[in-house]
């Protein structure tokens, strides 16, 4: 099927939506997984780390003086749960950061999302991004992808600290009065149904990218227009 939409703003999800589910899964999270607890010892006074490690004692109702090993021994486990923890988020983000700046990662994107991100700003639309991984992470991974540095096509950023829960209508709330955009303007793009219910919930126009062979290719989209590819859609800006 193919989709057409009139908005100024489109706000995209990341994993499972512009990059497959093992670019985060396989590449981002197995980097990461090793140089969490070497990245907490090596960070004791970065105020940001010191905020998620007391989150993550708090959340995980571990006793106030745990050490690295019981802290990364949470991380791992809620990483193989992909539990999307703001705090975990935030030592993602910086370590994923630190690695792409080391030329170590480079982000892959599903082979139609650059030509389309670079058509829908070139129409005039606005793009912004939420995803779980924090606004450190998204930045840094769009600098250093298959395409070059792409942070030039994105006029805002969004994440679990700044917005809230995907799959919360309140996160798109909050995101439509920073966007300063009435909520019809806005589309949002996402593999996962619940989230573009969310998004519904608060107004917006929703588009469910059900790709192929990802985890929510034969999900329930319901009423929410669903493609497998950007090639199918057709996006206008509003003047
Ligand atoms: C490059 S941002 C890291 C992506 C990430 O950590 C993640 O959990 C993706 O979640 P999304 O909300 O984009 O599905
Ligand atoms: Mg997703």
């Amino acid at each position: 099927m193919s989709t057409t939409v009139a908005a100024r703003w489109v706000v995209l999800d990341i994993e499972g939506t512009l990059t497959a589910t093992s670019q985060v899964h396989e590449v981002l999270y197995d980097y990461a997984r090793p140089r969490l607890g070497p990245w907490i010892d090596a960070h004791p006074d970065d105020p940001a780390v010191a905020a998620a490690v007391a989150d993550i004692i708090r959340e995980a109702d571990l006793p106030a003086d745990a050490g690295t090993e019981q802290i990364t021994t949470v991380l791992h486990a809620w990483m193989d749960a992909d539990r999307k923890a703001t705090a975990l988020k935030t030592l993602q983000g910086q370590i994923w950061q630190d690695g792409y700046t080391r030329g170590a990662l480079t982000t892959d994107y599903f082979p139609d999302v650059v030509p389309a991100l670079r058509t829908w700003h070139d129409r005039g639309l606005q793009l912004a991004v939420f995803s779980s991984g924090s606004v450190t992470a998204q930045r840094a991974s769009f600098s250093h992808t298959t395409h070059g540095d792409l942070r030039e096509l994105f006029d805002a950023h969004f994440d679990t600290a700044n917005a809230g829960p995907k799959r919360e209508p309140d996160s798109y709330r909050a995101i439509t009065a920073h966007l300063q955009a009435p909520p019809e303007q806005i589309v949002f793009c996402s593999d996962v149904p619940a989230e573009l219910d969310a998004a519904a919930a608060t107004g917006w126009h929703t588009l469910g990218l059900a790709r192929p062979a990802e985890p929510f290719a034969d999900a329930d989209f319901g009423d929410h227009p669903a493609v497998t590819s950007f090639d199918d859609v057709h996006l206008e800006a509003t003047r």
